[in-house]
């Protein structure tokens, strides 16, 4: 029944709101199904199976699937009954949607609205009401219900009248109740549909036809680009790079390299050029026809060094006088020691052939003056008109107040030339292997030092070294190389002229608006056959493993039993570490270890349980290994024969500082064979320490992020990340101090339970939203190290014990250490 509808008097607009409100949800509705072009399908979401479905897929054996057909079938017509009384609920609810839509059709035509009709339950209430009443008030009550009545009569002949209305009115207006009808069924089929999460084309719906009723501007769709980046979206040189092709070894003679240097560079060790060598050497090696600067992105341990040392060696040999004709740029005092190493190695081939070629070192390891004097010299040279100058010179500035003392040191030091004489500065140096800090300096305050001559620039390590642009290096750098002085920098050997930019990473950057700053020119790059865009590999000997520290308060006892475990076997075996340099006595390695001082105070600790690992040889992947520090007592502090070579790297340098005298507390004879390597301790220590790892006196070395990058040790059957490395450029650059130029290696990583997922997305690219682009030639393999394996793999409680001990111990020390 409807009721003729009365506007509400002005100013109870907002009490009426409500009503209309209510009026209107059929025709609104199709308003609000439109922004479901923005409700996401499973195709813009692409749900992975849950991780349980897609193990029972992978690993279901086929006598399974049989069982598994009825299982899915019955369970696809549960699914039906279960969604049988929903879509029955459904289409009741349609049906009175549409049934309202319908009421409402006729009730927005007509201006009428619909209203509930009186309650019931107040008459009910009134009759309770009236037995409850005294005799004397009956008159009056009856009097009442007699109005009542007679209203109620009225009021039906009103209603009779007014349907009466609205039936001519409906007469009246067929057709157009029928084109709206129509409009609006479409609208509501559109919003159902909508909510199922379909798209919804509004002009198909017929909306246009329903007058008044546009629907609402909506926000443009989010369209989500899936698609990888690849080298089609990147400039041509990145993406048609030149590829390495596999395991190639060639001799270095087809690069043109002389019998004779050939023969001096394998007596060095390098017989062969490597796979890296084979493509970079002719990019690099100066000839008529090639010029263009070159980008390295090959894995770690690949000779990327010797690929880019050889062309400039045998480039600077031809040239008579010396200039600072290279600069290598580095991040590390001790990348750029290992660099000059190289150098060396291939100074000595090509000194045979032409000028021998000097090379010097910045890297701030020494007075700046001292540093200045071995990389530039001054010469006196007869020029009276040019002393005259310089005597005016002098004169204007003599009172003039000058702030630096070093710089004015300097300048009284070396600025005063001889009676008609001036004064030049000649390089001392053909090479500058340096780090960007030390640069700058020598670019700003080193008098004469210039940049004008240099014809090659190789920055090793680059993502580190542009991503962190150190003192803004390179800004000072590509300013200073951008002058161009006639014939400065002409190759000999090449009708070119210019700087060659040799730029090399394992983790190259792909990140265009960093390589800009190197204001690269016909740049070419190099990467591993195979790799994608932005994908690193890791050396194809490399094995890698996990294990799982399940209780992270006893993390250094894992350690500890791993070390001691036959999982640690040296994996190189023509090592050439000497059997009597790995046994040393513990007095030498006093004098050689950085952590055997450490060590002598803790040698008479004799109550540490030691076993021997009497596991067996089979299923060593997953059986709890016994360690020989489990069963076997310690008798001796002398040093262990230990065969393999290890490196820990921990989250800092207090890290690996603690650990490494934690270690040495509770093994006391493997405190002789442990070092420690952090950016805290002296550069001259840290090369004493990779020497005596070189030479098979230290087996251990504890160390931090400092050595990740570049690092080349010689031999290193093992790397250990007893803490989760930051990203994984920094997992890459870790695992790849081993498995160098073409030997294997073997990488642990210790996770503890909280690190577990971010280990298996983020490094071992396995899992729910794997991320890696790490490619590896196998698996990451999970092998249980740690505890008794006859007590369930925990710790017995006399390990424990001590293992309480130590760290008290080490406490202690600390605490001395502050006094
Ligand atoms: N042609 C060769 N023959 C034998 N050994 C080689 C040859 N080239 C390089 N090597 C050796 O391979 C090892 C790794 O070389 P290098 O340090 O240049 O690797 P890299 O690619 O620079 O690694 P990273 O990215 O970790 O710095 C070094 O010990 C080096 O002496």
């Amino acid at each position: 029944m409807y009721n003729r509808y009365i506007p509400p008097p002005k100013g109870a607009a907002a009490a009426g709101a409500p009503q209309a409100s209510a009026a209107t949800p059929a025709i609104s509705e199709p308003a609000i199904a439109q922004p479901k072009k923005i409700v996401f399908g499973d195709d813009d979401f692409p749900m992975p199976a849950p991780q349980k479905g897609k193990q029972e897929t992978d690993n279901a054996p086929a006598r399974v699937t049989e069982t598994a057909t009825p299982k899915k079938e019955k369970s696809k017509s549960e699914a039906q009954e279960d969604q049988e009384p929903q879509s029955e609920l459904k289409d009741s609810s349609s049906k009175k949607r549409k049934r309202k839509s319908k009421g409402q059709e006729v009730a927005d035509d007509q201006g009428v609205v619909e209203q509930d009709p009186e309650p019931p339950i107040v008459n009910a209430q009134q009759d309770d009401d009236t037995d409850a009443m005294d005799e004397d008030t009956k008159p009056r009550k009856e009097k009442k219900e007699r109005n009542k009545k007679k209203k109620i009569k009225e009021g039906a002949v009103e209603a009779d009248a007014a349907e009466e209305d609205t039936d001519n009115i409906r007469q009246r207006h067929k057709s157009v109740f029928e084109k709206v009808g129509k409009a609006l069924k479409k609208a509501v089929d559109a919003a159902e549909e909508g909510a199922e999460g379909m798209d919804v084309d509004m002009d198909a719906a017929g909306l246009e036809e329903v007058h008044g009723l546009e629907p609402l501007p909506q926000p443009e769709p989010v369209v989500f680009d899936e698609s990888k980046l690849t080298y089609e979206t990147l400039p041509p040189w990145l993406a048609s790079p030149v590829r390495v092709i596999g395991d190639t070894r060639r001799p270095f003679t087809e690069f043109g390299i002389k019998p004779e240097s050939a023969k001096i560079l394998e007596a060095k060790g390098f017989k062969d050029a490597f796979a890296v060598q084979t493509t970079v050497l002719p990019l690099l090696i100066p000839a008529a026809d090639r010029q263009g600067d070159v980008v390295v992105a090959a894995p770690t341990g690949s000779g990327k060094t010797l690929a880019y040392v050889l062309p400039m060696v045998q480039d600077i040999c031809k040239g008579r006088i010396t200039k600072l004709r290279a600069v290598i740029v580095l991040p590390t005092r001790d990348l750029v020691q290992q660099v000059e190493a190289a150098c060396e190695a291939c100074l000595a081939a090509f000194s045979v052939q032409g000028k021998k070629v000097k090379v010097g070192t910045a890297i701030g390891n020494k007075a700046f003056k001292e540093e200045q004097a071995l990389l530039m010299q001054e010469e006196q040279k007869y020029d009276p008109a040019g002393y005259e100058k310089y005597m005016e010179r002098q004169m204007r500035f003599v009172n003039l107040e000058d702030s630096d003392g070093e710089d004015d040191e300097l300048n009284l030091n070396i600025s005063k030339p001889l009676p008609h004489h001036v004064i030049t500065h000649v390089s001392k140096v053909d090479i500058l292997i340096c780090t960007p800090g030390r640069l700058v300096e020598h670019i700003n305050k080193t008098p004469g030092f210039t940049l004008d001559y240099v014809r090659w620039l190789v920055v090793d390590e680059a993502d580190k070294l542009l991503a962190q642009d150190f003192q803004q290096w390179l800004g000072a750098v590509m300013e200073k190389l951008s002058t161009e002085k006639m014939s400065a920098r002409d190759f000999p050997e090449s009708n070119k002229s210019g700087v060659r930019k040799v730029i090399l990473s394992a983790t190259m950057t792909r990140d265009i608006s960093l390589l800009n700053g190197l204001r690269l020119s016909r740049p070419k790059l190099v990467v591993l056959e195979g790799n994608k865009s932005g994908e690193q590999s890791l050396p194809s000997l490399l094995k890698e493993s996990v294990i799982k520290i399940r209780d992270p308060s006893l993390k250094p006892l894992y350690l500890v039993d791993l070390l001691n475990s036959k999982h640690l076997a040296a994996i190189n075996p023509e090592s050439p570490a000497e059997e009597d340099t790995k046994m040393i006595s513990e007095s030498k390695a006093t004098c050689e270890s950085e952590a055997s001082s450490s060590s002598d105070s803790d040698s008479d600790s004799s109550s540490d349980l030691s076993s021997d690992s009497s596991s067996s040889d089979s299923d060593e992947e997953t059986q709890p290994t016994k360690s020989k520090s489990q069963t076997k007592p310690k008798s001796s502090t002398k040093a262990r024969n230990m065969d393999a070579t290890v490196l820990v790297f921990t989250k800092s340098n207090e890290a690996a500082l603690r650990l490494s005298r934690l270690l040495a507390i509770l093994e006391p004879d493997l405190a002789p064979l442990i070092g420690t390597l952090t950016s805290s301790t002296k550069t001259s220590k840290r090369a004493q320490t990779l020497r005596a790892f070189a030479q098979g006196k230290l087996r251990i070395l504890v160390a931090s992020d400092l050595v990740s990058r570049g690092i080349d040790l010689m031999n290193l059957d093992h790397v250990i990340n007893y803490d989760l490395p930051i990203s994984e450029t920094s997992y890459i650059h870790r695992v790849g101090r081993t498995a160098r130029a073409g030997r294997a290696g073997h990488a642990w990583t210790m996770v503890e339970h909280a690190e577990a997922r971010r280990f298996w997305r983020d490094f071992a690219g396995e899992g729910k939203g794997a991320v890696t682009n790490i490619i590896r030639s196998g698996t990451v393999q999970r092998v249980r190290v740690g505890g008794d394996e006859t007590n369930g793999g925990k710790f017995c409680e006399e390990r424990i014990k001590l293992y309480e001990l130590a760290l008290e111990q080490l406490r202690q020390e600390a605490g001395e250490g502050r006094k």
